[in-house]
């Protein structure tokens, strides 16, 4: 039984489609890398699981209900069973980390639990908070305000504060953006080993290509709306990550994540192959590859 089901989901804005009627199952418990070309919609895709964006098609089933077709009042209690992490947290600058990681508790507590969360968290929650931001070295920030922090550090309290909420689902948004490649790893570690030891599932988009091969089982990548591929990461081949991301070479992985050779890669291309203008390149064009990529 899937956790969530998106039947021929569509996303527009205004007369701009944002993302193509696209098919998924996600299962409770999955770890699923969401990647693609920047401007590919993997955030409008996350946003459209949060039940942020409405459909301007299609059906979203999250935890067998019927998102959209529920009540305003129905579906913001559904909301509870996910929390999305932003690319760009909104976290008020002069609030406590403690507190802004404790948001994350937010959602299904009461109005009075809420209000000590925000001006008088408990011994017990500061020291949840406290744990969290430990185990994504931030330990010694507990007390800062929020405007005290770098990028980096405000995306992983905004880890942090999914690493104390109670949703099974966790979306996040290209979490490591501004971290270092060595902290970018741990970090996804941190949030993968909780994920995973509590039964959470997450759905995380990154630019990281080789990182999302190489710590997650599966892939699923869009390139202009599209669902591009849907599958196991040993599925995902240096050909079809060549095409999925063709015109943007900037985001290719630069070093191939299995051992392999380049010119072998090359042969290994079934599709036709097109030379880019600008640079010059002989590439692949941008066809799926393998007997996995949706079309
Ligand atoms: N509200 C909107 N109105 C019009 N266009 C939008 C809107 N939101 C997003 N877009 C466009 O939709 C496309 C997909 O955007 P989205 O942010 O989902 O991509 P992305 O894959 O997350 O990109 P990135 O990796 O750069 O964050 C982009 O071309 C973007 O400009």
């Amino acid at each position: 039984m899937s956790l969530l089901a998106l039947e021929s989901l569509r996303l527009d804005a205004g007369p701009r489609c944002l993302i193509q009627p696209l098919s998924l199952q996600i299962n409770a418990g999955e770890q699923i890398a969401l990647i693609g070309p920047s401007g590919a919609g993997k955030t409008s895709l996350l946003h459209a699981l949060a039940l942020a964006l409405r459909p301007s098609s299609g059906r979203l089933h999250l935890d067998q209900q019927d998102a959209w077709a529920l009540s305003h009042s129905a579906r913001h209690r559904l909301r509870r069973q996910l929390m999305l992490a932003p690319q760009h947290p909104p976290l008020p600058p002069r609030q406590r980390v403690a507190v802004s990681v404790l948001a994350g508790q937010l959602p299904g507590a009461s109005l009075a639990r809420s209000l000590r969360t925000l001006f008088s968290p408990s011994a017990d929650q500061a020291r949840q908070a406290h744990e969290a931001l430990a185990a994504l070295e931030l330990g010694d920030r507990l007390w800062s305000r929020v405007d005290q922090l770098s990028g980096g550090e405000r995306q992983r309290v905004a880890l942090a504060r999914l690493l104390v909420s109670r949703a099974p689902l966790w979306l996040v948004d290209e979490p490591l953006s501004a971290l270092d490649p060595q902290r970018a790893q741990r970090s996804l570690s941190v949030l993968q080993h909780a994920a995973r030891q509590s039964g959470r599932t997450l759905v995380c988009s990154l630019h990281q290509v080789d990182l999302a091969r190489t710590l997650f089982p599966r892939i699923v990548a869009l390139r202009d709306g599209r669902l591009f591929y849907d599958g196991p990461a040993e599925g995902l081949d240096d050909a079809t990550v060549a095409a999925l991301y063709a015109g943007d070479e900037t985001l290719m992985p630069s070093t191939p994540s299995r051992a392999h050779d380049a010119d072998d890669d090359a042969r290994k291309i079934d599709g036709p192959r097109e030379i880019d203008g600008a640079s010059g390149v002989d590439r692949p064009a941008p066809t799926p590859a393998t007997p996995l990529i949706c079309r």
